[in-house]
């Protein structure tokens, strides 16, 4: 057994056009656990999500997988290694059925592609198999980008704003859906805004400001923190 934990990111950066919105971040994630990353807007949570899975390259630092360097390889690789991610505003192939969507994702994931009708149970979404996506509410294609990452078998799936613009008992199913995944042992990392969200689901929180890491703990301790809080305020 390798002492690594499933994620590990040290000294990670990256900058766009010479504008720094990463800076030597730092946080391993093991098997089973949910961890919050929260921040205010262009503190940098979407881009260390990119980063993991594989949409960009980091500039400096390493990331690792299992213990093995994973950056720079492709999301697809990413995913048969068991790395995948949902997006802020979910990509289905609108023009496709929801079952196809999971196939299509599932067949992304390689020999580690599940079954579409688990996949469509475990969502919610068995009763509307045979409609095309595009004809989905947003609440249910947000649930169909988390089964289309579910169904490449993940070990470590990434959240990108799963919360926004759900009313509270689509959020209360969603944090009832990922705290069962987390249960099975699969790893979650999970950018949100709606903190009332996260603390139901998690209590360890990584905080960016500006692209640093600022904290890393409670959520309690986060908003008793004076560097979390004047990063919000100035936000
Ligand atoms: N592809 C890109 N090219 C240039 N700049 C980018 C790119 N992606 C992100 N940025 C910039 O990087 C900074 C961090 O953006 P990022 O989306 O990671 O922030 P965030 O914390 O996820 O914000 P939000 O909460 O608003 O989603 C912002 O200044 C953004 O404009």
């Amino acid at each position: 057994m390798s002492s690594e934990p499933l994620l590990r990111l040290d000294g990670v950066g990256k900058a766009f056009g010479g504008n720094i919105v990463l800076n030597r971040l730092s946080f391993s994630v093991e098997p089973g656990e949910i961890v919050g990353l929260v921040g205010p807007n262009g503190s940098g949570k979407t881009t260390a999500i990119n980063l993991i899975s594989g949409v960009h390259r980091a500039d400096a630092g390493t990331i690792r997988f299992q213990g093995r360097p994973v950056q720079g390889l492709a999301p697809f690789r990413l995913a048969h290694l068991g790395i995948n991610r949902t997006f802020q505003v979910p990509k289905p192939f609108r023009e496709m059925g929801v079952r196809e969507n999971i196939e299509v994702a599932a067949h992304f994931g390689g020999a580690r592609g599940m079954d579409a009708d688990a996949v469509l149970a475990e969502i919610d979404l068995a009763g509307h198999a045979a409609i095309m996506a595009g004809g989905l509410t947003v609440n249910q294609q947000k649930m169909l980008d988390l089964g289309r990452a579910l169904a490449t078998d993940p070990k470590l799936l990434l959240i990108d704003e799963i919360g926004a613009g759900l009313n509270p008992s689509e959020l209360g199913a969603i944090a009832n859906l990922l705290q069962r995944l987390a249960q099975r042992g699969i790893a979650l990392i999970v950018v949100e805004h709606l903190l009332d969200f996260l603390n139901r689901i998690t209590n360890r929180v990584i905080v960016l400001g500006a692209g640093r890491m600022l904290f890393e703990g409670t959520l309690k301790a986060a908003s008793e923190n004076p560097d979390v809080v004047a990063a919000f305020i100035g936000g």
